[in-house]
């Protein structure tokens, strides 16, 4: 298939093409999806930078207009969540702006996904639309049709966890925060544990991932450690975070190539 997913993360991800929860789950995520990311490739004088590249399109005779309105969507989204950061950015006693630098949203990996679940989850068989899982990066803008599926778990360590339904609101967005922010953070901010059941109506949303760019160390912030809370997690370079974790939840791509 012209539009496979590629190995910058680019295109069709079939279903079962990822797996979020490896330990509850006995397929993969039932879902299929579309990825589209940065292509710009000013700022990538090595080469080193795995989450920009050019994006796969349709034949623009098979779906006309499509490239175009979904790179305004990805641009608008982006805004979006740079406003987001101003908010984040002050509730953590910095400057607004602190997350604009070249380093960070001046240049943000920054992945939207188109999903489609179908098909009815049982968790009691270890079957889900999407396995319970928190978002890599810094935040989630998630945009999602009017059909229930995304269940969230306020408290991470509760055992057994506790699973409330998030209402679709029209016209609203979900923010779900990453790892990334919790990391930056030092756990001020708890990135989202979330999962989506299927209940056998087609289910469509739209999640945009927003990261750092490739080469920013995501170290504990000056604002959120003291002497009394010294940073919990140690420093790490964004695309080598980043890397670990896709390649942990999705399927080898050579396995495509064999079929
Ligand atoms: O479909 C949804 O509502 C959530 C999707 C999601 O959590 C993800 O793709 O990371
Ligand atoms: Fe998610």
């Amino acid at each position: 298939m012209k539009v496979l997913r590629n190995e910058n993360n680019r295109g069709y991800s079939p279903v079962f093409d990822q797996i979020l929860d490896p330990e509850n789950q006995v397929d993969g995520d039932y879902k299929e999806s579309f990825f589209i990311g940065i292509e710009d490739f000013k700022d990538d004088p090595h080469g080193d930078t795995p989450f920009y590249g050019p994006n796969l399109w349709p034949d623009s005779d098979v779906l006309p207009g499509w490239q175009a309105t979904m790179e305004n969507y990805h641009q608008e989204a982006l805004r979006v969540c740079k406003t987001i950061a101003k908010l984040l950015a002050l509730a953590l006693d910095l400057e607004a702006d602190y997350f604009d630098k070249p380093e960070i949203l001046g240049n943000p990996i920054a992945v939207m996904r188109l999903v489609h679940y179908e098909g009815v989850s049982d968790p009691s068989k270890g079957i889900f639309g999407c396995g319970a899982h928190s978002d890599f990066g810094m935040m989630t803008l998630l945009g999602t049709d009017s059909v229930m599926g995304l269940q969230i778990c306020k408290d991470k360590e509760a055992k057994p966890r506790k699973w409330e339904y998030v209402p679709s609101i029209k016209g609203a967005y979900i923010v779900n925060l990453g790892d990334l922010l919790e990391r930056w953070s030092n756990g001020i901010f708890k990135s989202t544990l979330h999962r989506v059941l299927g209940n056998g109506q087609e289910r469509y949303s739209i999640p945009f991932f927003v990261e750092p760019s490739h080469d920013c160390l995501v170290e504990c912030l000056p604002t959120c450690q003291s002497e009394n809370k010294p940073p919990k997690y140690p420093a790490i370079k964004c695309s080598t975070y980043l890397t670990q974790r896709y390649q942990q939840s999705h399927v080898d791509l050579s396995i495509y190539k064999q079929i």
